[in-house]
């Protein structure tokens, strides 16, 4: 399927008279629906346009001009409106024509994405949300209607980062929700990071790889990204046999890391929402990460607590390319001396370790000005989202209230960020990880069973289904038991796995 910025997008549609990509998104009948369950957008805008009609052709670099404000990876303005276009001189799209009344060309209309889905429009119909647009002969006049909708300014000659208009408001709870595509994007683009660098070198490495991965089948807020990660999972031991990684530089050939998505095609799009910078170069991917960060550890149990502090450690240690940051990050991994056992430290311990990266980054970013001026650096969370996280607080010190703070991560990363987040696409993926976790969990000779399919079966189904949990649970660890070697490899991993079952076999028994 497409969305706006994806590299299929940016691939597949065709080229405009000039030889420039087009920006508005070519949909047919076959990818209707998807197009517009996967966009991160608000709104859309949707042209039907025959390609016989001279009007259209004449009409269709104005409709550019303003698509390249709103899609693909160098939008201006990306993440609000989605335009795309619909052929209706293509057989294929002759019902989708008529189920919305076309009787001319080019006809427009506007409303959010997700009223599009298997949507009609009747011009008898009084409540719709999907509404004509008529004023829109020109780019301008197009431009103006839709900035009078959304009470917004943009001008046709919009620069990238020259008119911010997505201000920090600090006070705003609900901009998290907005994160849920950044968590998205970053996770991709770390994977895709890893490939570019061929990171993945050793069986050490590899085992800090498979370690993240486990975390994010269990515990990524995004169900197709936890969908991805089981897939490759489950075919690790295929593509990367004793932690030697094939990587095929030139496609994404089958059969290598390359040919799977983390998160599915269509990420990454291009763009960060939430962490968005008001400059080129900054926010982005840093931000997506620590917000991946901390929305695993507010999801992650007791039991599980010490396991997500090694794999996130040795992730970033192992994988951020950024050398200054992961020999900071992997101090402060260091210094901790106690081991984990409740979900409260990792979540805390994080959020503190955060603070001090912004406590030390703030001074950098002061004195050499090379911050983001509409964000800078600070103690996180302020009062304004937090009023009760704070006991007391002076210039040079502030007493956290710990509870408070537990409470209003668990809450802020937890509900809120999935909060007005759409499933999408993904419909069937919990039923694909738990078929692929069967198949893997019935061999007939236990010794075939890749480890690290193995692992992630057992939580990819703890995660997925908890009577599947347990019962596959049973059988990794009736054949691993026999195995010292992969017993010791894989220790702490068996720890996560017997409490996880447990839990699981618990909460069944509840049911
Ligand atoms: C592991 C790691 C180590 C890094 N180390 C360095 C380094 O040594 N030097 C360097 O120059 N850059 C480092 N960076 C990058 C840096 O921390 C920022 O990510 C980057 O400067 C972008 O900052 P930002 O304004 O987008 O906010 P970020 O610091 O990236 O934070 C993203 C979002 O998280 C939320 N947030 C902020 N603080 C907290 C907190 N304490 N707890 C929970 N949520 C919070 C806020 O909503 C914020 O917008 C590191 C990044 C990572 C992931």
């Amino acid at each position: 399927s497409f969305s706006p910025g994806s590299r299929s997008i940016l691939r597949d549609i065709g080229s405009n008279i000039a030889g420039q990509k087009d920006n508005a998104v070519e949909l047919n009948a076959t990818k209707f629906d998807s197009v517009f369950q996967d966009t991160p957008a608000k709104y859309a805008v949707l042209e039907f346009f025959a390609h016989w009609c001279p009007a259209c052709r004449n009409y269709k670099p104005h409709y550019e001009k303003v698509a390249r404000l709103f899609n693909g990876a160098e939008a201006i303005h990306p993440g609000l409106v989605l335009m795309t276009r619909v052929d209706c001189a293509l057989k294929m799209n002759v019902k989708l024509c008529d189920k919305f009344s076309i009787n001319h060309y080019p006809m427009l209309f506007w409303g959010p994405p997700r009223k599009f889905i298997g949507g009609s429009w009747d011009p008898k119909q009084e409540k719709s949300e999907i509404i004509v647009i008529d004023e829109w002969r020109t780019a301008d006049l197009l431009l103006n209607w839709i900035n009078k909708k959304i009470g917004s300014s943009y001008g046709l000659d919009d620069q990238k980062f020259g008119n911010e208009h997505l201000l920090p408001n600090l006070s705003d709870h609900e901009q998290i929700s907005q994160a849920m595509y950044d968590i998205e994007e970053a996770t991709e683009e770390a994977f895709d990071i890893i490939l570019a660098h061929k990171a993945i070198k050793s069986s050490e490495t590899g085992v800090s790889f498979i370690r993240f991965l486990q975390l994010l089948v269990a515990h990524h807020p995004s169900e197709r990204c936890r969908k991805g990660s089981a897939e490759i999972l489950v075919n690790f031991d295929d593509l990367c046999p004793s932690g030697e990684c094939s990587y095929d530089q030139e496609s994404r050939a089958k059969d290598t890391l390359r040919s799977f998505h983390i998160c599915g095609k269509d990420v990454p799009r291009g763009y960060y929402m939430f962490c968005r910078g008001s400059k080129n170069e900054t926010r982005g991917f840093s931000c997506g990460l620590w917000v991946l960060m901390h929305s695993l550890s507010v999801r992650i149990e007791d039991g599980e607590s010490q396991f997500a502090f090694t794999a996130i450690c040795d992730f970033i240690n192992n994988f951020f390319m950024c050398d200054d940051c992961r020999r900071h990050f992997h101090d402060m991994c260091l210094s901790v001396k106690t081991p984990f056992k409740k979900a409260r430290d990792i979540v805390l311990w994080l959020w503190s370790t955060h603070n001090k990266v912004n406590e030390r980054l703030k001074k950098d970013e002061d004195s050499l000005g090379t911050g983001d001026p509409k964000f800078p650096k600070m103690i996180w969370p302020p009062k304004q989202l937090c009023q009760s996280c704070y006991l007391s607080s002076t210039q040079k010190n502030i007493d956290w209230d710990h509870d408070e703070v537990y409470k209003f991560l668990k809450k802020y990363y937890g509900q809120k960020l999935v909060s007005s987040y759409k499933k999408n696409g993904v419909g069937a993926s919990k039923e694909e990880v738990v078929a692929a976790a069967e198949e893997m969990a019935v061999p007939t000779n236990a010794l075939v069973v890749p480890v690290g399919a193995a692992l992630a079966i057992a939580l990819a189904s703890c995660a997925f289904g908890a009577l599947a949990c347990y019962w596959r649970t049973q059988q990794k660890n009736r054949k691993y038991y026999h195995n010292p070697h992969y017993l010791k490899r894989y220790n702490s991993n068996y720890m996560v796995m017997n409490t996880l079952s447990h839990n699981e076999s618990e909460r069944e028994k509840e049911r």
